[in-house]
């Protein structure tokens, strides 16, 4: 997956982006300049800014100008020139070195300790391309500033990287840590990465240490309602407790508008990569960074009705081969969540059909159209449909009765396994609902008929890139809901990762009912723009010589 475009959101005009330029009006008539530059002083090269003069061999004059500001960094000595541009700050370190372009995003904080004049600024940033993000800090003395006007500076800092992005400050935090999940970091990753860079941003931070299973379904139940985001240091099966303890909340609507932002430590990381993508790995400091930056993006997630029991499920329900793969793997949980594709190969190998009559209340089945409804919505061409109204009230009523008939369609060719969900990625190595888009109110389904297994095992290969959706024989719908009746007493039943009975169940949609933290705005899963029609590359390239 290729990392999208940041900035995607619109920027709203705020109070602090007056207060900024006005500042910029006073700096234009040189008020800061605390003294002229002396004849001789060698020009200090901002490219593209040439805004800073300064003399680094003499530590003299030194000109603060709208944007840039130069500090004398405590540890190194050495002379750092800040300027801020027009999406990123650039740090120049040293004169005959290219600067760094720290984009907004990636800066957390940035103040001035009006006691010493010492002025921190904390921002994210990848050593190596590819590598994960951390946390760096510049901390420094202007030289021949006052205090007010480097505390002026870093404020409109402030306000370009939060308030001009449309993000609050100093978010308040319920922060629930695992530290059973996956195999067993999730400690050690909080500890490590995350907290100094949530505690770098100001953020509040109230943190549990879940103890049992249920406790953070316990939580989300009793869940305070002025936190700003619950932030879950856990794999998806924490993610599914707070969901439910957020449907039996006092408030459930109201529950569910606070937003869920994950940091990936369990063994089953889905929503972490529907959010974040996996470019970077499981980067717990791009995560971390989710939870200072992201947006709230809403997501529908469903009610699934078993038995006259009502569970939320916001990832998937996984029956026959699917289940297994994630129930019969649990022995090879050190392999995180490889084991998933472990599990995979095996059930192809073993090709045991799943005993179950598949029926649902369809809204789409032309594969080539779901490509091209997500594409037009990622393009901005189709519209978002409208966010749910009113954040307080009941959990939605259940609208299709189960044993409604009018508009249902069954399914009745054998089937190897049923997986239904929401959210391209189930793991790294899958992406299983590649056309799933967060918000549009269905739920992709598809039924893999015990057909071929050369043409499952075909798809493999192009798991991770969502390949298998082309193929012929994948039936693959949208649908408003479903429902499942065993026809045999033994089998598997996977609802969002966790063990469910294998009896009769049903799953309808709730349209944007929850919201989690996005730094896009849409999934970020990047599924290959071709159709089962297009002609093979070669063929392409010859046709288009002539
Ligand atoms: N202290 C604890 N001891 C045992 N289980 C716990 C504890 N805290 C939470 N749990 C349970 O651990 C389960 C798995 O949690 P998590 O979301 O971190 O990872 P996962 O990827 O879903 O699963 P896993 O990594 O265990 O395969 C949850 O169902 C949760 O109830």
């Amino acid at each position: 997956m290729s990392r999208l475009p940041v900035g995607t959101f619109t920027s709203p005009t705020t109070p602090g982006t007056a207060a900024r330029n006005v500042a910029l009006n006073i700096c234009k008539l040189d008020l800061f300049c605390l003294r002229p530059p002396q004849p001789e002083a060698r020009v200090l090269s901002v490219p593209s800014a040439p805004q800073l003069l300064a003399d680094p061999s003499e530590q003299a004059p030194l000109h603060m100008t709208p944007q840039g500001i130069a500090i004398r960094e405590i540890n190194s000595g050495r002379l750092v020139t800040l300027t801020r541009e027009d999406n990123a700050l650039r740090v120049n370190f040293a004169e005959n070195k290219a600067p760094v372009d720290i984009v907004y995003r990636q800066v957390v904080w940035a103040s001035c300790n009006t006691d010493n004049g010492v002025l921190e600024v904390a921002y994210l940033r990848r050593k190596k391309k590819v590598g994960a993000l951390a946390l760096a800090r510049l901390e420094g003395k202007p030289e021949g500033l006052e205090n007010t006007i480097v505390s002026q500076w870093a404020e409109n800092l402030m306000t370009s990287v939060y308030e001009d992005s449309g993000v609050q400050r100093r978010r308040r935090l319920k922060v629930l840590v695992n530290p059973y999940g996956g195999v067993k970091k999730a400690v050690a990753v909080f500890v490590k990465t995350v907290e100094p860079i949530l505690r770098a941003a100001q953020c509040s931070l109230d943190v549990t240490h879940t103890t049992h299973n249920g406790h953070a379904y316990d939580i989300a139940k009793d869940l305070p309602l002025d936190f700003d985001v619950v932030v879950t240091v856990s794999g998806d099966g924490v993610v599914h407790e707070v969901m439910n303890g957020f449907a039996h909340h006092a408030d459930p609507r109201k529950a569910f508008s606070v937003p869920i932002a994950p940091i990936p430590t369990g063994s089953g990381n889905a929503l972490f990569l529907n959010l974040l993508g996996h470019k970077h790995g499981f980067d717990a400091a791009e995560a971390a960074l989710n939870v200072i930056k992201g947006k709230p993006m809403k997501v529908d997630v469903f009610s699934l009705t078993q038995d006259g029991k009502r569970t939320i499920s916001f990832m998937s329900q996984a029956l026959g081969l699917m289940a297994d793969l994630d129930i019969g793997t649990e022995n090879l949980r050190w392999m995180g969540d490889t084991r998933f594709m472990v599990g995979l190969l095996r059930g192809v190998i073993q090709f045991k059909s799943c005993p179950i009559q598949l029926s649902y209340k369809l809204a789409e089945s032309d594969k080539v159209k779901m490509a091209n409804d997500l594409r037009a919505r990622r393009s901005g061409k189709a519209d978002a449909p409208p966010a749910s109204t009113g954040e307080s009230g009941p959990l939605p009523p259940l609208v299709n009765l189960p044993d409604d008939t009018d508009g249902w369609t069954t399914y009745d060719k054998p089937i190897l396994y049923v997986y239904a969900g929401k959210g391209p990625f189930v793991a790294r190595d899958y992406m299983a609902f590649p056309v799933s888009l967060p918000d549009d109110g269905l739920i992709d389904v598809m039924a893999q008929p015990a057909s071929s297994r050369k043409e499952i095992l075909s798809a493999v290969g192009g798991a991770a890139k969502g390949e298998g959706y082309w193929q012929p024989g994948l039936h693959y719908v949208k649908a408003h809901a479903y429902r499942v009746k065993p026809l045999a007493p033994k089998g598997h039943l996977a609802v969002d990762g966790e063990i469910f009975p294998f009896q009769e169940y049903q799953v309808e949609v709730h349209q944007k009912l929850a919201t989690v933290l996005s730094p896009y705005g849409y999934y970020a899963a990047d599924f290959a723009a071709r159709t089962p029609t297009a002609p093979p590359r070669d063929k392409m390239r010859k046709g288009n010589e002539h």
